[in-house]
């Protein structure tokens, strides 16, 4: 299967990611609108048990019950297989007679036996449905919630979650003790917990259903976090038509280092294969005969003096540029970012370029006042921004304080921009944690922010773009690569 093409036909809406609180208010107002809570519950626990009934033949499955909703979620998804044919026993932490409102009506719908929770319960069970706890646990699972799912992940038999593997936290992807689910269904929307590791990682595949929540509810919250994907973007990728020439396309222009010049050379490709019309690569010098043999349709411009640089980016030529790939970290670097960010175009700073600012992030955060990329890996982005807080909260208060689109890198890179908009990606393969993938990922998002596309979205389509990549290539992947399996990427997007 295609599965760019058939991931695409998603919308934007689509993509959207529920905070815990706003999964809640989302509930409030499915039952302002006519769905009464008992509904949205059947339905969430009808869901999990078709999910299974797709997934697997029928076994002996054991439903672990927690005291809140997610529990009642269980118990329907128990009733429902037990009707279908299937051996069920379930499991409860505390007692049925504690649960409240729509939990205890579906609890009181269980004819069968409810055991008390602990390890020895797992015993026969061929098939886990982890209902303990949902997205919105509020301290880490303790005693016999704890001893029993660690006990159930020491075994083979395959745990599927309602809502999230219980212990993980809904808003931030950390983990209070969950274990591995293979299978997690949960409803309306993800939450980015779903997405943020280790959260991700525990979930295994994550089916998103619908239970009836009317659509006009995603309208009122108006979600601020997104997953990423084409739909947020597609439609503001760059592309060629008959009347486009070279220059129309933009010009990017990157700082080159000396000596090391590789890094600026990959990103360089990476900006020409993301479309940019032009690319040039600023060079001192002494570096000039190293650049200008191994590169072909990308111009490299000698520079003798850090004022001759200076000259260059006062031009109208230049729509682009990007400094920080092999750029080294020393003053200069400091000045010509400095340089770039006061023309108030388009600037990307990457690597060294940030680091330069470890003594003076306030300098960085003065400086940026035009459109503005960031791309930290976690060591960089704590040199000049406040380590605290989960990915995602670290992220959107570094964008909002320094006024750029910040891009944290990472197997689960989350791109914020300063008015709260974040996006959380999910498509990059593990293959990129290789030297020199950081820098083709900033030529990419420079390819695109010169031939005039946004920051927020260049930088987002760049990160998918990135990943799409690398998932194209497979194992053995290095950093060189990746501009070359863009046009593939490109071919079937479009397609
Ligand atoms: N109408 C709704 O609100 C719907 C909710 N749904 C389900 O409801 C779930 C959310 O329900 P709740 O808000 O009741 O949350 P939970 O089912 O996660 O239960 C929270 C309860 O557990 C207690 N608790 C939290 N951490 C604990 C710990 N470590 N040890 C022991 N007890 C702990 C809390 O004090 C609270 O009483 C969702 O995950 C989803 O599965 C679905 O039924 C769809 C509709
Ligand atoms: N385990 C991983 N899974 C997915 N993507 C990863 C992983 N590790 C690194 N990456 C991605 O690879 C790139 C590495 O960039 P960076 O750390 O700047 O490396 P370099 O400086 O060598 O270019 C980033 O885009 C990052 O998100
Ligand atoms: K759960």
């Amino acid at each position: 299967m295609n599965m760019l093409i058939s991931e695409s036909v998603l919308t934007n809406r689509q993509c959207a990611l529920l905070t815990v609180g706003q999964m809640a208010e989302a509930d409030r107002r499915s039952v302002a609108a006519g769905v009464s809570s008992f509904e949205l519950m059947a339905n969430a626990g009808a869901a999990v048990a078709h999910e299974i009934e797709c997934h697997w033949t029928p076994r002996p499955v054991l439903v672990l019950c927690g005291p809140g909703n997610n529990g009642g979620d269980g118990f329907v998804t128990a009733h429902v297989l037990a009707e279908a044919g299937w051996p069920v026993r379930v499991a409860m932490l505390g007692s049925r007679f504690s649960l409240k409102d729509e939990a205890r009506q579906h609890a009181q719908r269980w004819v069968g036996e409810v055991e008390a929770l602990s390890p020895e319960v797992l015993e026969g069970a061929e098939l886990i449905v982890d209902a303990l706890f949902g997205a919105g646990l509020s301290r880490p699972l303790q005693d016999q919630a704890l001893e029993t799912l660690a006990a159930a992940s020491h075994g083979t038999v395959p745990i599927v979650a309602i809502d999230t593997p219980s212990g993980v936290m809904g808003d931030s992807g950390e983990s209070l003790g969950a274990v591995p689910a293979v299978l997690t269904v949960t409803f309306f929307r993800k939450k980015p917990g779903h997405l943020l590791l280790p959260g991700r990682d525990l979930c295994g595949e994550v089916i998103v259903a619908d239970i009836g929540t009317p659509k006009a509810v995603l309208d009122a919250i108006a979600p601020q976090t997104y997953e990423n994907h084409p739909a947020l973007w597609l439609a503001n990728l760059p592309r060629a038509t008959s009347d486009t020439d070279k220059h129309s396309r933009g010009h990017a222009l990157i700082f080159g280092g000396y000596p090391m010049t590789g890094a600026a050379r990959m990103a360089a490709r990476g900006a020409a294969r993301a479309g940019s019309g032009l690319t040039t690569i600023a060079v001192p010098e002494i570096a000039f005969p190293i650049y200008a043999t191994v590169l072909d349709s990308i111009m490299v411009r000698p520079w003798l003096t850090p004022e001759d640089f200076g000259h260059l980016l006062n031009g109208s030529r230049f729509s682009a540029w990007l400094i920080g790939p092999g750029a080294g970290v020393d003053k200069e670097t400091f000045g010509h970012a400095l340089a770039m960010l006061a023309t108030g175009r388009p600037t990307i700073i990457d690597a060294d370029a940030i680091t330069a600012f470890q003594d003076e992030p306030g300098a960085l955060d003065r400086a940026i006042h035009g459109p503005c990329v960031l791309t930290p890996h976690e060591s960089e982005f704590r040199r000049v921004f406040d380590p605290f807080g989960d990915k995602l909260t670290r992220t959107r208060a570094a964008a909002r304080r320094c006024g750029a689109v910040v891009v944290l890198k990472g197997s689960d890179t989350v791109i914020a921009a300063p008015d709260g908009r974040a996006i959380i990606n999910a498509n990059a393969p593990p293959t990129l944690a290789t030297a020199g993938t950081g820098d083709v990922l900033s030529g990419i998002i420079l390819g695109l922010l010169a031939q005039g596309m946004s920051a927020f979205d260049s930088a987002a389509a760049g990160v998918w773009l990135h990943g799409a990549a690398a998932a194209e290539f497979g194992p053995g992947l290095l950093a060189e690569d990746l501009p070359d399996l863009l046009p593939a990427v490109f071919r079937r997007l479009y397609s």
